[in-house]
């Protein structure tokens, strides 16, 4: 184990067959909390710069390996045997095309965890078809939940479905495949699917139906319809929100406000009243700038905060004293989380590219 590698993943060997969005994030998660993280690179694989694989590819090693030739196959084979998960994120049939499948790999190496990152899975009639983010969180259902009446869904760009649906479920179910591993020698195929992943991130809010509280109209569910729980724009175009849920949070904001005393915000919490009261806020906030309205709610119990661009963020005094943000390399980015009492993770540091597969392969079997 090198120096750099620390965190409560110190030790765990992974290897990442390269390939885009989630599969790489899962690998900068598990690099950034210790784990030995292998990436095998095409041939026409850029230099590493200030590109996007600056911040996904921290942490990590690389070798270029041709896996169009039998030598570059037969090299990834003699890494997956050392190894305890592999990542990969092609299409499904191509890694068992160039002889790498989880059949030849797993017969390599019995305790391998070989982990795949798709959109639509390994199995069902949209297996096959490329897709992205977007159309991934569209069908599973995800999608639909976000936007005002009237207005298309909006997604934060790749985080529902790509990390949140994708990287974030493919960490946890290769770290759960690891522990069963070791615990019985045996390794297994973890089919991470960012349908099935976003899919499964809606049960909070599917839990709201029962009660009336998720309905199928937009804008009329609780956390789409209230204008207690949304954003606004202010006098100088930035945006705030608020998310005052509970009643005792609602009264404070509405204090603030200078609007406790009128009759029309009392029966806020009926959905009838919000179209109207949200209009009366949009007004309201729009009078002021941003850094006025932090100025009266921000650090209350009113559930407020601006909404701050990523710069703006990193120097926000909270995320500051947190270390949210770092610049390194004149690149900026954020630290790695969760955070650990006993094992704290290294600062990242960029991806440095070994000669070859050989030199992967001693500090593998030398240990
Ligand atoms: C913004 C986002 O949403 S990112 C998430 C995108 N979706 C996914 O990642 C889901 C799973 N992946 C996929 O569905 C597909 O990989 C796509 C749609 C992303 C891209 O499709 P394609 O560009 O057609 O790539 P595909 O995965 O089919 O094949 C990869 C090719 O690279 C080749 N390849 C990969 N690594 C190497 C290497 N080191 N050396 C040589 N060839 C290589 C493979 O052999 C394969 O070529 P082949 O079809 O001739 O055998």
């Amino acid at each position: 184990m090198s120096a750099d590698q620390r965190g409560p993943l110190a030790g765990l060997r992974v290897l990442e067959v390269a390939g885009i969005g989630p599969g790489p994030f899962c690998g900068m998660l598990l690099a950034d909390l210790g784990a030995d993280v292998v990436v095998v690179e095409r041939i026409e694989a850029e230099a590493q710069g200030r590109g996007p694989q600056a911040i996904f590819n921290r942490g990590k090693r690389s070798v270029v390996v041709d896996l169009k030739k039998p030598e570059g196959v037969e090299a990834v084979l003699s890494l997956a045997a050392q190894c305890d998960a592999l990542i990969e994120g092609m299409r499904p049939g191509v890694m068992e095309r160039l002889g790498l499948g989880p059949d030849v790999c797993i017969g390599r190496n019995p305790r391998l965890v070989y982990g795949r990152m798709t959109g639509w899975g390994q199995t069902g009639p949209l297996a096959p078809v490329a897709g992205h983010d977007l159309n991934y969180i569209a069908l599973s259902g995800a999608l639909w939940y976000s936007g005002q009446p009237g207005t298309p869904p909006l997604a934060p760009p790749t985080l529902i479905g790509d990390i949140g649906g994708g990287a974030l479920y493919l960490a946890i179910g290769l770290l759960s495949a690891v522990m069963s591993a070791r615990a019985t020698g045996r390794g297994q195929i973890v089919d991470a699917a960012i349908v099935d992943g976003s899919a499964h991130m809606l049960n909070l809010i599917l839990g709201l139906r029962p009660s009336g509280q998720l309905v199928s109209e937009r804008g009329a569910s609780l956390l789409d319809g209230p204008h207690w729980y949304s954003t606004y724009r202010c006098a100088d175009g930035h945006f705030i929100s608020v998310g005052s849920l509970e009643p005792k949070f609602y009264q404070l904001l509405l204090t603030k406000l200078g609007l406790a005393g009128d009759p029309s915000f009392a029966n806020g919490y009926q959905r009838r009243t919000w179209p109207e009261l949200r209009a009366k806020f949009s007004e309201l906030f729009a009078q002021r700038t941003r850094a006025e309205w932090c100025a009266l709610l921000e650090g209350t119990d009113a559930c407020f905060a601006p909404v701050l661009t990523p710069e703006e963020a990193s120097v926000h005094p909270h995320m500051a004293e947190r270390g949210v943000y770092s610049n390194a390399d004149g690149v900026l980015q954020t630290s790695p989380a969760p955070r650990f009492s006993e094992t704290p993770a290294a600062t990242p540091r960029p991806m440095r590219r070994e000669p070859d597969v050989s030199a992967v392969l001693q500090r593998w079997t030398s240990r």
